[in-house]
């Protein structure tokens, strides 16, 4: 029997600093987050991350969390259960990172007589911290735990025309009838030494202004590429006018450099410019969570009032978009029964 794992990236348990500290020391451990050597990747992370952040993060935790808990888990329960109405096949949800692991996912699965699996990554673009490291693990943990276990990988779906559609509905439907001059569209950073290293040539990626818009097969693995092509498909879609959009990214860490332009100084920029409305989507996360509630509704917005902007309209993540819902199903739909995958 088929069965789909949903995973998506995992919160911490509570906001209390001892629970983001645990949290937070899985997930920077990761070979695929936090990309040097185990000793010196041992060193930054339990001996100088570890001191300080959680209390800190356990600080902004606290600003966002839902008396149900975080709402990135909330959120994907949703969805999860919504998708379980319309498909036919068992769905199970599980976290890279935290309590809901990919192990119990797929024992719920098997529990239920499942021996092929697809594995759904709930992540638009391919990143080393997304897509890998589910897929890794995950093959890791059938070789080790469930060797009967067929597993099958939804790869990235950042140029699929139906969620660019139902991206661009989204987007469209919430800023109806909202003024704004600029929309931003601001993605999750990732080190530049992680587009480097996912370049299957070796030799593509430049990170310039070229590297992304010409054609190679470095972009099937190329997290900056796919983000780019993600703001300029909606544009297209939605039929804005040049200079009226951009891309940025947030979120980042350490002093390494990441991907640019910097989402709070871009809209430290645009404060600055004059421009009193802007808009900003999130469409490298599908679920609302710490870094779009609070890194960019709350920071954001201040940043922007105080460089002299009125009205910042953040649009929420896709979340349990009832077509998001409908897409997501029709995927799982094809692969149970036609034995394709349309993504
Ligand atoms: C597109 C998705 C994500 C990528 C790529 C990503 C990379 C990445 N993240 C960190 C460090 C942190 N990220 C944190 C939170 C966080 N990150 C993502 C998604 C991606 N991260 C999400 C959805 C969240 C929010 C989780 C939630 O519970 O709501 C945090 C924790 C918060 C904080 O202390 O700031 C850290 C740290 C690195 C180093 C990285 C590298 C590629
Ligand atoms: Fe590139
Ligand atoms: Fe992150």
């Amino acid at each position: 029997m088929k069965g789909i794992l949903l995973v998506n990236l995992g919160s911490p348990d509570s906001p209390e600093p001892k629970d983001v500290k645990r949290y937070l020391g899985e997930f920077l451990m990761d070979e695929r987050v936090i990309d040097i050597p185990l000793v010196a990747r041992t060193a930054l992370v339990k001996g100088i991350i570890l001191k300080t952040r959680p209390k800190a993060s356990a600080a902004a935790y606290k600003k966002i969390w839902w008396e149900e808990g975080s709402p990135l888990i909330v959120l994907s329960e949703r969805l999860r259960d919504k998708i379980q109405k319309q498909v036919d096949v068992p769905v199970a949800l599980a976290m890279r990172y935290g309590s809901m692991t990919i192990k119990k996912g797929l024992q719920q699965l098997v529990d239920k007589g499942v021996d092929e699996v697809l594995l759904f990554p709930l992540y638009p673009q391919f990143a080393m911290a997304t897509t890998e490291t589910i897929t890794v693990l995950a093959e890791e943990l059938r070789q080790d735990c469930f060797p009967g276990l067929k597993i099958t990988s939804v790869p990235a779906f950042y140029n699929k025309a139906d969620y660019i559609e139902v991206l661009s509905n989204s987007i469209k439907k919430y800023l109806e009838g909202k003024d704004y001059e600029h929309l931003l569209f601001s993605y999750h950073g990732v080190p530049e030494r992680h587009i480097r290293k996912s370049d299957i040539t070796k030799s593509h990626c430049k990170i310039d202004n070229s590297c992304c818009i010409t054609p190679s097969k470095a972009h099937e693995f190329c997290y900056r590429h796919q983000c780019l092509e993600v703001t300029k498909l909606v544009a297209e879609k939605l039929q804005f006018k040049e200079g009226s959009f951009s891309t940025s990214f947030q979120s980042r860490l350490g002093f390494d450099p990441w991907l640019q332009p910097y989402t709070d100084r871009t809209i430290e920029r645009l404060g600055k410019q004059g421009v009193k409305n802007m808009a900003i989507v999130t469409p490298a996360f599908v679920s609302d969570c710490l870094e779009t509630l609070e890194e960019i509704a709350m920071e954001g917005q201040e940043i922007f009032h105080e460089m002299g902007g009125e009205n910042f309209i953040t649009i929420p993540c896709l979340n349990d978009d009832s077509e998001w819902v409908a897409l997501l199903s029709k995927w799982i739909n094809d692969w149970a029964v036609k034995e394709t995958i349309t993504v």
